[in-house]
């Protein structure tokens, strides 16, 4: 399905000059480009305890359903069909490997937050890291007491999934899983979560960590190229996002166990040499059960071996580079709160 793109992912995709980086949107709302990838907008009449609602997308260049998404969005508001009423900013992640099609150009962006861009300096991953955290402290620092922040990082997947639309929840240090937001994710059209175990260097994971942000990693699909998205898969995400931004969101019972699976990490897979090998082939789905015993990997001495049956195989990828995780291998969990 071949959609047209807004002067928004237009300037993304093809940065021109901007006659003016401020200007007015329907309905008031005020619009400005802190740079050709980043875009605030300002409601008139903000809601009641509005929040802060941070949309990022194209992290990956070659997840480009997501940004469609977002992009959608903004021609909404502009034209005055969405009414905005929270401040929101709309971060496209990797507009250079969004042009060439590529996941990234030399190094995994989303490996590369919380300050890790440091140890990686001169990457242009580096450089756009190190921009993006800039920005999403901008705007989360003008944020009360009682303002919520929210991020939601948009995602697909390089792998078909058992379960189609799943959300990843950053280690929280201690802090509560809230279900308010569990509850939000099953109205987006989420059929499941992994709970992480361990701190990260994604996005998502820095905004919560370092701004105390409700912070998902959002996987909505399959990855495909920009003109071969059906976005009417992508139909959930795009209604609660809509209603999120418009203050519309019904009242959503919060989340109660079992209504959707959750998983937390077990481990990761990490590649530690080019003499690592994935025994899954590359039609073995997100979340497909390992065999109790089932040897998923190795690397020279190092066997990963299945245990117990109910684990279960996420992003397995054995292309990363050395050093950086190939896979995680998860487990069901329920809630301690
Ligand atoms: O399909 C894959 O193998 C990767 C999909 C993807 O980009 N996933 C994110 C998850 C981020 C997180 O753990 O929060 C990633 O790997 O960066
Ligand atoms: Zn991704």
């Amino acid at each position: 399905m071949t959609t047209s793109h807004s002067r928004f992912l237009q300037q993304v995709l093809q940065p021109a000059a901007l006659a003016e980086t401020s200007w007015t949107l329907a309905h008031g709302v005020t619009a400005h480009w802190h740079d050709d990838s980043a875009v605030e907008l300002r409601p008139t009449t903000p809601a009641a305890n509005y929040s802060y609602i941070l949309l990022s997308c194209g992290i990956h260049g070659n997840e480009t359903a997501p940004v469609e998404v977002v992009d959608g969005i903004l021609a909404d508001i502009a034209s005055g069909q969405l009414r905005l009423h929270h401040p929101l900013l709309v971060l496209f992640g990797n507009p250079q490997a969004m042009r060439c099609g590529e996941r990234y150009l030399d190094y995994d962006l989303n490996r590369l937050f919380n300050g890790a861009h440091q140890q990686h300096a001169g990457l242009r991953e580096a450089e756009r890291a190190a921009l993006l955290e800039q920005h999403a402290s901008r705007f989360f620092a003008q944020a009360g007491p009682n303002n919520p922040k929210l991020h939601y990082d948009l995602h697909t997947a390089i792998r078909g999934s058992v379960y189609e639309k799943f959300a990843i929840y950053p280690f929280l240090h201690g802090r509560t899983h809230r279900r308010s937001q569990l509850a939000w994710l099953k109205h987006c059209g989420i059929e499941a979560v992994l709970l992480h175990s361990k701190p990260a260097n994604t996005f998502s994971y820095y905004t919560s960590q370092q701004h105390q942000a409700h912070a998902f990693t959002l996987e909505l699909g399959k990855a495909r190229p920009f003109g071969e998205n059906d976005l009417s898969r992508f139909a959930g995400i795009n209604h609660a996002l809509h209603q999120l931004l418009d203050d519309s969101t019904p009242a959503l019972p919060d989340y109660r166990d079992g209504d959707y699976p959750l998983f937390c990490a077990k481990y990761d897979l990490i590649k530690h040499s080019e003499a690592f090998r994935l025994h899954l082939a590359a039609s073995v789905e997100n979340f497909t059960v390992l065999p109790d015993g089932f040897l998923i990997a190795e690397d020279g001495t190092q066997r990963y071996i299945a245990c117990g049956g109910e684990e279960r195989i996420l992003f397995p990828n054995p292309t990363v580079k050395p050093g950086l995780r190939a896979g995680i291998v998860v487990e069901p969990a329920t809630l301690t709160a």
